[in-house]
């Protein structure tokens, strides 16, 4: 059977499922002193299945690997190891007609719209253009009455037709984006940051209208984003990532309204939906993907592994990052389930720190 049918087959009741991925980057070796190569390790063996018809969050700061992985669900970059599948199918080594049909079942929305828009094309050009590509809608007729109906299930009129990119609000600029992204009737979104770019009175009305067309076309989501307030309002599951693992996921109910591990802890402190109820707000910056701390990856910033170490001394080890618990710096961390079965932290004190706000450093 080839590819290209396997990918069309409908199939399991995952739309995406992804086992055990990971995407290093292998950077020049150095050209004085030998050594080898430095590798950047951007996605380091990350799990997670989001169901037909849900959303699933990828939460994280800058530099945690969310893009990375975002480009390794819509086949944009090919996996170090591990297999991500789309309907029931691996995406690994698709080509040709496998490949288009791909495309067409999940596509990306980017923050900045204007990298998925041809500034030399217009708003019609553009979505004539998916149309033509996947050979939809035969006949320029049926081409521009599906472009009609796209244009209005995005809210924008006959009058953005004509216009170009640079001629349209940023908020208008995303619904084009969106409006190409579905014109091709896909099953899943892959939205990177999709208002992050937009200006606060906007961004309500593109959740909106994402949620919106969510439900009327039985659309899987799979959002990327550092705002946790946005996956409350839009996910039904969450993975948190550092470092380029998910040091934390489960249902949002669980992770966003009891999180267990510091760094998951920290975000929500740093939230300005949870601000008030603040713990430690991190400091410092994420480390380099190049040099990933041995241990726990987020011992050198972690408020609690701080606090650990100050009550209990003798179980104490000196670092360059302080005096840390010996557990934090000696253990790789293995996922820890939550005594309720619900959610995963790989913390190492995940059941012994409250399930709340990281306690502020010693
Ligand atoms: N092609 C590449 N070569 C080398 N390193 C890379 C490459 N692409 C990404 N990285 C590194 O992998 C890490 C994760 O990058 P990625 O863009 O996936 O993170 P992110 O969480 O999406 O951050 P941002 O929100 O800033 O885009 C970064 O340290 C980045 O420098």
């Amino acid at each position: 059977m080839s590819a290209a049918l396997r990918i069309d087959q409908p199939s399991s009741d995952e739309a995406v499922s992804v086992s055990n991925v990971s995407r290093h980057f292998v950077g020049r070796r150095p050209l004085f002193g030998g050594g080898s190569a430095p590798v950047a390790r951007a996605v380091d063996g990350v799990s997670f299945r989001a169901p037909r018809g849900s959303c699933f969050a990828i939460v994280g700061e800058s530099g945690s690997g969310k893009s990375s992985l975002a480009r390794l669900l819509v086949g944009l970059l090919q996996p170090t190891s591990g297999e991500v599948r789309v309907d029931g199918a691996a995406v690994a080594g698709l080509d040709g007609a496998a490949l288009r049909g791909l495309r067409r079942k999940i596509q990306l929305v980017l923050q900045d719209p204007r990298a998925s828009l041809d500034p030399r094309m217009t708003v019609f050009d553009t979505l004539e253009e998916a149309l033509q590509v996947h050979g939809l809608h035969p006949g320029r007729d049926a081409r521009q009455a599906r472009v009609a109906d796209v244009m209005a299930l995005v809210g924008l009129n006959a009058a953005h037709l004509d216009r170009y990119p640079h001629e349209l609000s940023g908020g208008q600029r995303q619904r084009a984006a969106i409006a190409r992204a579905i014109i091709c009737e896909p099953e899943i979104l892959v939205l990177d940051e999709p208002v992050s770019a937009l200006d606060v009175s906007v961004q309500a009305q593109i959740i909106n209208l994402l949620m919106e067309l969510k439900q009327s076309l039985s659309l899987t989501f799979i959002i990327i984003t550092h705002d946790l307030g946005l996956v409350e309002h839009m996910a039904d599951s969450v993975g948190v990532m550092y470092l380029g693992r998910f040091v934390e996921q489960g249902v949002v109910e669980d992770v966003c309204g009891a999180p267990r591990h510091p760094y998951t802890q920290s975000l929500m402190a740093a939230s300005s939906h949870h601000g008030a109820e603040a713990g430690a707000v991190l400091e410092g910056s994420i480390p380099s993907p190049l040099a990933v701390p041995t241990g726990c990856s987020f011992h050198t910033r972690c408020p609690a592994a701080r606090v650990l170490a100050a009550r209990a001394p003798a179980a104490a080890v000196d670092t360059p990052h302080g005096r840390l618990p010996r557990r934090c710096v000696q253990d790789q961390p293995s996922p820890m389930p939550a005594p309720g079965g619900a959610s995963i932290a790989t913390c190492h004190f995940a059941d012994a720190l409250p399930a709340q706000p990281a306690p502020r450093s010693a």
